[in-house]
């Protein structure tokens, strides 16, 4: 795989490249084979993107009718809830664009976590077929290296047959719902959202000649696609 990185001046600057990059993705997809699958992500860069995203001069570019949206991991919490990475897409994206509902595919929340992982990896299968394959996943990257919820030392990074599992969080006191690497790397494309200088110790480390294997997103290794990595310059300033 392939890793492309692009340093901004900015998390703003980060944030307009990704959503240039997104509309030519969806057009490029739906001219191909008529529809764009997205994997979201949750954490605090992604939402400037959707904001964006929802704006006139990006969302008139894109033919919502034909993009299908999943969420790559969720807290499990109500999507009513402050941390719900639903509602933060919900608020910054979809009450601003005319998606049809049939085409957004939140995580379920209620009940236990791992019947909500289960159900929603149904669900993918259902909608993507056994190919399980995403055109454009993004993703974040914690200070400690996580991406996804897949985060260091749990479980779900030894996960090798499902593609969602629920995860406990240890550090955090939570449950979450996560993609595995499984359906990750499965997917056409990675775009990485990486801003602050919080994230430059673990960059520097990753894009190191020879880096051992230390964090969860070392592991992020498509079958066939490459990823883009989308860099503000406090985050890159370690590199
Ligand atoms: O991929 C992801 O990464 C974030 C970490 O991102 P941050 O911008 O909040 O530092 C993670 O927590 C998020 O849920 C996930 O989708």
């Amino acid at each position: 795989m392939k890793h492309l990185k692009l340093v901004w001046e900015n998390a703003e600057a980060l944030s307009v490249a990704a959503a240039h990059y997104f509309v030519e993705r969806c057009a490029k997809h739906i001219a191909e084979k008529g529809s764009f699958s997205v994997s979201l992500s949750g954490g605090s860069t992604p939402k400037r993107l959707y904001q964006l995203l929802a704006t006139p001069a990006f969302s008139r570019n894109i033919d919502w009718k034909k993009v299908f949206l999943f969420w790559g991991d969720e807290r499990f919490v109500p999507h009513t809830h402050e941390e719900s990475n639903y509602k933060m897409v919900k608020e910054a994206l979809l009450d601003h664009v005319k998606i049809p509902k049939k085409n957004v595919f939140a995580v379920p929340t209620k009940g236990e976590a791992k019947d909500c992982a289960l159900q929603y990896e149904k669900t993918i299968q259902q909608v993507l077929g056994k190919q399980m394959q995403i055109d454009l996943t993004l993703l974040g990257m914690g200070d400690d290296g996580h991406t996804s919820s897949l985060f260091p030392g749990t479980d779900v990074l030894s996960e090798k047959k499902r593609f969602i599992k629920e995860v406990w969080v240890e550090s955090k006191q939570t449950f979450r719902i996560s993609s595995t690497y499984r359906f990750i790397n499965n997917s056409k494309e990675v775009m990485f959202l990486v801003a602050g200088a919080a994230k430059a110790p673990v960059l520097k480390y990753i894009f190191a000649k020879n880096a051992k294997a230390k964090y969860p997103v070392q592991d992020v290794n498509l079958k066939k696609g490459n990823a883009i990595w989308m860099l503000d310059e406090a985050a890159a300033g370690l590199i």
